[in-house]
């Protein structure tokens, strides 16, 4: 199918090493393009929304001079604890503080995700998942931020890291959406756009 002229080249457009991992993964090839995009959002977006709106705010930014047959893949994880959207922390102190609050109960991670072809089509979904923690001690999530210096993500945690070994109890949807990318829908969805195939 790849060689067909047809099938769309897929681009990923994220910074995120999770991303290309999964999508290689899946088996597929692709070329990173990247692009510096804002990413706030609306005050007034529903949580459920606020994945979706970023996922395709940021393919916007491609979308001028996207040729054809190619097709761009954008991502955009968040976690969501009660009514507040937890993004990336912007020190090691925001951390620490977002673990604490993250501890010992559960909360939401949704992944918003755009698929623009060249040829116009847009499709834009998210998923959820839901994370519950086991209580953690002060010393357990100082020693996680300390080694792990979890900055570059949403909630200040990687499930696929220590602390989702030592913290996650039970989940409840996609471990990879957790990732950042909800890769059953991805390649659903691709399927449907004639982008990949068996
Ligand atoms: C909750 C959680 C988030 N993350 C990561 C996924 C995303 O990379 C990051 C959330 O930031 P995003 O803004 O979604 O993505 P990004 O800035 O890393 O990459 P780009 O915008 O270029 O696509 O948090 C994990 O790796 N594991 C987790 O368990």
């Amino acid at each position: 199918m790849a060689d067909s002229p047809t099938v769309p080249r897929l681009i990923l457009a994220s910074n995120s090493p999770r991303r290309r991992q999964l999508l290689s993964e899946l088996g597929l090839s692709y070329e990173i393009r990247l692009r510096e995009v804002d990413e706030s959002f609306p005050p007034h977006l529903a949580r459920a929304e606020v994945a979706e709106y970023l996922a395709a705010h940021k393919a916007a930014a491609y979308a001028p001079d996207l040729a054809p047959q190619e097709l761009v893949i954008t991502a955009d994880t968040i976690v969501c604890l009660d009514e507040d959207v937890l993004n990336k922390p912007t020190d090691e102190a925001e951390a620490v503080q977002m673990l604490l609050r993250l501890q010992g109960r559960a909360h939401d991670v949704y992944t918003g995700v755009c698929l623009l072809h060249g040829d116009g089509r847009q499709v834009v979904f998210s998923d959820q998942t839901r994370v519950h923690f086991r209580p953690l001690t002060v010393a357990e999530i100082e020693h996680y931020v300390r080694q792990y210096r979890p900055l570059d993500k949403a909630g200040a945690y990687g499930a696929q890291d220590w602390i989702g070994m030592v913290a996650v109890t039970r989940l409840e949807g996609s471990y990879f959406n957790v990732m950042g990318l909800p890769v059953h829908r991805v390649w659903e969805e691709l399927v449907k756009l004639g982008a990949v195939g068996v």
